[in-house]
C-alpha cells in the first residue's frame, strides 16, 4: 500500500486505498461531464466554432468529440494540457459516418447522438460496450417518429446498436416517457432548433432527473436558443433558433465533487471547492444539502462549496433528482447513526451498472446491512465498516464512492480503478492530493 498515486493507477488491476487521520484541502475538480456533454453537441450542430474552458476530458466526452468529427461538420481539437476544446465548423453539412460509431458506455452521449443523427444525410449505426447494448433507449425511439426520424434498434430490444436514417426531423409534435431517462428529453431538445418545425415535446409520467432538463434548457439559452416550457410537462423550441456558439467556460462536475465532499463527511474534516456554489444548476449540488442534514456543515459563499464533518444521522430522502450521488450518500449512510431510507431511484438499475445491487452488493462485503426494493435502498449504519476487495462492474461511480470509504475504513481495495476515466481520469491523483491538502 502505498499513499503515492498517479495515472498508473488508472492501468493497475486494484488499488489499496490508504486511511486518512484528517482532511482539510482545497480540491479542483474537472469540468461537468453534463454540461461539456451538451455543450459539445451543441457546437457540433452549429455553423460558428466554439472553445469550450474547463472542458471534461475524459473517456465519454472524447468519444463524443470523436463521433461529431466523424460526421464531418466540425473539426474538433481538443487540448489536453489546458482542458480546452475548440469545435470549428468545417462547411460541410452532417453526413453519416460509413462505420459504425462505438460509444463505449456513454450513455449521455449516445442518446444525444440519435437524434442528431436524424439530422445527417444517410443512415448512422450507434453501438456501444456490452453494457450499453443493454441500455434503454426504445422511448427516445418511439419519440423520434413523430417528429420525421426512423430510428431502430437492429437487435430488436430497444438498445444499441441503433440505426437512423435522415436527414429527416421535420418536427412537430412528440411524446416522450419522462421516467426512465431524462436524456431522451435532452436529446429531442437539443437537435430541435435544426428540425424544419417548431417541436414540441410533451412528458409522459413524471419526469425524472430533472435538473438535468433545467441544464439543458440553460445551456441552450446561453447558447442563443430559447426552450419554452410548461414546468417539467412539456417543451418547445421553435424552428429557424441557431447555436451561437462560441467562448463558453464549464463549471466544476457536481458528481464528481460529492466524492471529496463525503470525504469530509465521513472523517469530520473540511474540503473546499471552488468554482461552484450551491445555486448551480446541476441537480448533484442538492447532495450538500442531504449532508447538513445528516449532520455535516456547508457554507453559502458565492465562488465555492465548503463542507464540514459532523456527528452523522441516517436520514430519509429521494433521491430521483440526483440519481448519480446516490453511492456518494450511501457510504456516507454506512458510518451514520440510524437508518438512511433512498427513494425515487428505480433508474439506478439501468445505469454502467445495476446500482442498487451493485452498492448493496459491495457494501454487504464490508459488514454494512443494506435492504433493497426495486427502487430504493436502506443504509443500516452504526456498525463500523470493515475493510474489502470491491468489485467496481465497470462504473467509475462505484469505484469512486468506494474508494473514499477507505480513506476511513483500513483495507478497501477497488478492483479496475482505471473504471475512473468515464469521467474523472484525475480522481486517483485528487484523491492523493487531499493528503496535502492542495488535491
Ligand atoms: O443528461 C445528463 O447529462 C445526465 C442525466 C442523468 O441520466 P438519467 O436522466 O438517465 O437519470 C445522469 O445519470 C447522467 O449521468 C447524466
Ligand atoms: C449514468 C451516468 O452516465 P451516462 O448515463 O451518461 O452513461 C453517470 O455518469 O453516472
Amino acid at each position: 500500500m502505498t499513499s503515492t498515486a498517479d495515472n498508473a493507477v488508472l492501468s493497475l488491476p486494484e488499488w489499496e486505498i490508504a486511511t486518512l487521520d484528517q482532511v482539510d484541502a482545497s480540491v479542483q475538480v474537472l469540468g461537468s461531464k453534463s454540461y461539456t456533454n451538451r455543450f459539445l453537441a451543441m457546437a457540433g450542430l452549429s455553423s460558428r466554432p466554439t472553445t469550450l474552458h474547463n472542458a471534461l476530458l475524459s473517456q465519454d466526452t472524447i468519444l463524443l468529440s470523436k463521433a461529431l468529427r466523424a460526421f464531418g461538420h466540425v473539426e474538433v481539437d481538443i487540448d489536453e494540457s489546458s482542458n480546452i476544446v475548440t469545435v470549428t465548423p468545417t462547411g460541410n453539412p452532417m453526413t453519416a459516418p460509413a462505420r459504425e460509431i462505438h460509444m463505449g458506455n456513454a450513455g449521455t452521449p449516445i442518446r444525444l447522438l440519435i437524434t442528431m443523427a436524424g439530422l445527417a444525410r444517410g443512415r448512422t449505426v450507434l453501438t456501444g460496450s456490452d453494457r450499453m447494448q443493454e441500455r434503454p433507449m426504445a422511448h427516445l425511439l418511439e419519440a423520434l417518429a413523430p417528429l420525421g426520424v426512423t430510428a431502430t434498434a437492429l437487435r430488436g430490444n430497444g438498445s444499441p446498436p441503433i440505426a437512423v436514417e435522415g436527414p429527416a426531423l421535420v418536427g412537430g409534435d412528440t411524446r416522450v416517457d419522462g421516467t426512465v431517462s431524462s436524456q431522451f428529453t435532452s436529446s429531442l431538445l437539443i437537435s430541435a432548433p435544426y428540425a424544419q418545425n417548431d417541436v414540441r415535446v410533451e412528458i409522459v409520467g413524471d419526469l425524472l432527473s430533472k435538473p438535468y432538463v433545467d441544464m439543458t434548457v440553460e445551456a441552450m439559452k446561453r447558447n442563443g436558443v430559447v426552450v419554452e416550457r410548461d414546468g417539467y410537462t412539456s417543451f418547445s423550441v421553435a424552428a429557424g433558433q441557431r447555436y451561437q456558439a462560441g467562448q463558453v467556460t464549464v463549471e466544476p462536475d457536481a458528481s464528481g465533487m460529492s466524492y471529496f465532499l463525503a470525504a469530509a463527511a465521513i472523517l469530520r474534516g473540511r474540503v473546499r471547492i471552488p468554482g461552484i456554489t450551491r445555486a448551480s444548476v446541476q441537480g448533484d449540488v442538492g447532495l450538500v444539502d442531504a449532508l447538513v442534514r445528516m449532520g455535516c456543515t456547508a457554507n453559502a459563499d458565492t465562488d465555492s462549496i465548503t463542507l464540514e464533518g459532523g456527528a452523522l444521522t441516517g436520514i430519509d430522502i429521494d433521491m430521483s433528482n440526483m440519481p448519480d450521488v446516490v453511492p456518494t450518500l450511501a457510504i456516507v449512510a454506512a458510518y451514520a447513526t440510524g437508518n438512511t431510507h433512498i427513494t425515487g431511484i428505480g433508474n439506478l438499475r439501468f445505469k454502467e451498472c445495476d446500482r442498487i445491487d451493485a452498492v448493496s452488493t459491495e457494501l454487504r462485503k464490508m459488514g454494512v446491512t443494506v435492504d433493497t426494493t426495486i427502487d430504493t435502498m436502506t443504509i443500516h449504519g452504526g456498525s463500523a465498516p470493515r475493510g474489502a476487495v470491491i468489485d467496481t462492474y465497470d462504473d467509475h461511480r462505484i469505484a469512486m464512492a468506494f474508494a473514499i470509504m477507505g480513506l476511513r475504513t483500513p483495507g478497501v481495495v477497488i478492483k479496475d480503478p482505471g473504471c475512473v476515466a468515464k469521467s474523472f481520469p484525475t480522481f486517483w491523483q485528487r484523491l492523493d492530493g487531499l493528503r496535502r491538502g492542495d488535491a
